[in-house]
């Protein structure tokens, strides 16, 4: 089998291959994309609630990786002014990040009261950013719900989160909407719905019982369905209340979408080529058809029938069109493989309900591209040119941003500093999506900009601190100090170019 394809994953661009900054318009973003449970820590300090992710691996250490949590992280709640200087240094137009709900509302509803230190926190975090000429795009909620509402009534699984999620938002932009003009009120609402609540792998950890999770009480074909059609509404409050009280002429909203290449596992095999589709519905499709049209796919309908809530018309009047711009996050890609409907066939997980298994390896037993070296990354910029397409194409062509796009390099504390530091392979990495972004503008595409993941090394959910996603190195062992990597440096240059450009 592919081994260690790091050579191939260093396969450097030739010169004139590599993007340049003055490739891209002007006022094209170019930023690093963080978010609060992965960079803040400061878990319970300044008032702050606990979150499902500070419960979740509070009880469950031995599924991290190196059984480590965000009490801490990159200790940005204390170092963002440093966060700042660096992206300054770096040249960076924008920073996104996420704002912890348990901090700003510690018992997740507004009755629970505000939390006006927290609100302090991300106030002096903005006028820092505005300070510096730095875009702040905020995601209003990247996963960390309050525990207190998971307690309360099962969180996203209960259709109450709808008006408690649109209380924060409104809190959010009471407070920040004066500065903040780039909003995304959900990050990967497929991530969320499918790895929380099918393979449970993601706090709160649910999954059907006889898989194993921290909590086997769930149903992985149902509650996925029921977590995401309740996000989609809350989404839909959000953005009607802020087009209605907060939005002035600058102001946009949208939601951030996990995306993967798709390429037919047998190139020419019709049943593969469907099975293509089927997986691009259920990875993109879920969520984006109810904001274009009102309602899922139609290959879920089809093939998930009764486990799929319906929206009331109302709800898809509200839903559609529900966004100025959309955030795409890209890493990677599958080859999707045909499975048969079948009595010997039943699905188990949520995403089983596709009948596509998605492969690393095609049938001639290699890779989709490049090995980056950790666990799921292997490079398939194209995979990005497709997705960008399909939003042309099929989904009228909505402005784009590329909300993420990196690699994690492994590091199980065996990883020398200055070998983190000169990682080649993630300048590979981000040259070859960025050039490909470049390609796709000038095929029609409506990108906007581009946000590398991510600004700092951070808590990697369960893998922990066992990858390192940063163009910025954070030493955990000596102060959490933060070193550029020569990929941050390649990107000063990037920036450089493209300030220069007409
Ligand atoms: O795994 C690296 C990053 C996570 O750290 C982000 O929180 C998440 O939004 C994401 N989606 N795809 N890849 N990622």
């Amino acid at each position: 089998r592919y081994e260690d394809g790091d050579d191939d994953a260093k396969q450097m661009l030739r010169p004139w291959e590599v993007p340049k900054g003055d490739w891209f318009p002007s006022d094209f973003i170019v930023g690093a994309a963080t978010s609060a449970y992965q960079i803040e820590g400061g878990w319970n300090e300044g008032g702050k609630g606990p979150s499902t992710w500070d419960h979740f691996c509070h009880s469950f250490p031995s599924l991290i990786a190196d059984g480590s949590n965000g009490d801490v992280a990159a200790n940005s709640y204390h170092m963002y002014h440093e966060d700042v200087r660096l992206m300054k240094e770096i040249g960076l137009d924008a920073y996104r990040f996420s704002v912890s709900w348990s901090r700003i509302l510690p018992k997740g509803t507004l009755e629970g009261g505000i939390n006006q230190d927290g609100i302090n926190y991300y106030k002096k975090l903005i006028n820092l950013l505005l300070a510096e000429g730095i875009e702040p795009f905020i995601t209003i909620f990247h996963w960390d719900t309050p525990q207190a509402l998971v307690d309360k009534y099962g969180g996203f699984l209960d259709r109450r989160i709808v008006k408690d999620y649109t209380d924060f938002a409104m809190v959010c932009f009471e407070n920040f909407g004066d500065k903040v003009k780039n909003w995304l009120t959900f990050n990967e609402p497929q991530t969320f719905s499918s790895f929380s609540y099918g393979i449970g792998l993601c706090a709160p950890g649910r999954c059907s019982p006889g898989q194993k999770c921290a909590n086997p009480i769930g149903n992985s074909l149902i509650e996925p369905y029921i977590v995401g059609h309740n996000l989609l509404l809350a989404h839909a409050e959000a953005v009607d209340l802020y087009n209605k009280h907060y939005k002035d002429e600058n102001g946009r909203i949208g939601i951030a979408f996990d995306v993967m290449g798709r390429v037919p596992y047998e190139k020419s095999a019709f049943v593969d080529q469907q099975a293509q589709e089927r997986s691009w519905d259920i990875n993109l499709g879920w969520f984006l058809e109810p904001l274009v049209r009102g309602d899922y796919p139609f290959s879920m309908r089809s093939l998930v029938r009764d486990r799929l809530p319906f929206f009331t018309v109302e709800e898809q009047e509200r839903l559609v069109g529900s966004y100025d711009m959309l955030g795409l996050n890209y890493y990677t890609a599958r080859f999707s493989k045909h499975i048969d409907i079948s009595p010997n066939y039943s699905p188990a997980l949520n995403t089983d309900d596709a009948y596509a298994s998605q492969e690393t390896y095609g049938p001639d037993d290699k890779p989709i591209g490049p090995w980056m070296g950790n666990p799921w990354i292997y490079m398939y910029p194209d995979g990005l040119k497709d997705l960008l397409m399909i939003m042309k194409n099929k989904y009228g062509n909505p402005p784009i941003y590329i909300t993420e796009n990196g690699m994690g390099d492994v590091d199980n504390g065996d990883l020398p500093m200055e070998d983190a530091l000169n990682d080649q392979k993630r300048i590979n990495y981000l040259q070859r999506h960025i050039a490909v972004i470049k390609d796709s503008m000038e095929l029609g595409a409506d990108v906007r900009g581009y946000f590398a993941w991510s600004l700092v090394d951070n808590f990697e959910w369960t893998a922990g601190y066992t990858e390192r996603y940063g163009i910025v190195y954070v030493d955990r062992n000596d102060g959490y100090k933060r070193y550029m990597k020569k990929s941050a440096k390649w990107l000063k240059e990037f920036n450089t170019e493209k300030a220069g450009s007409a």
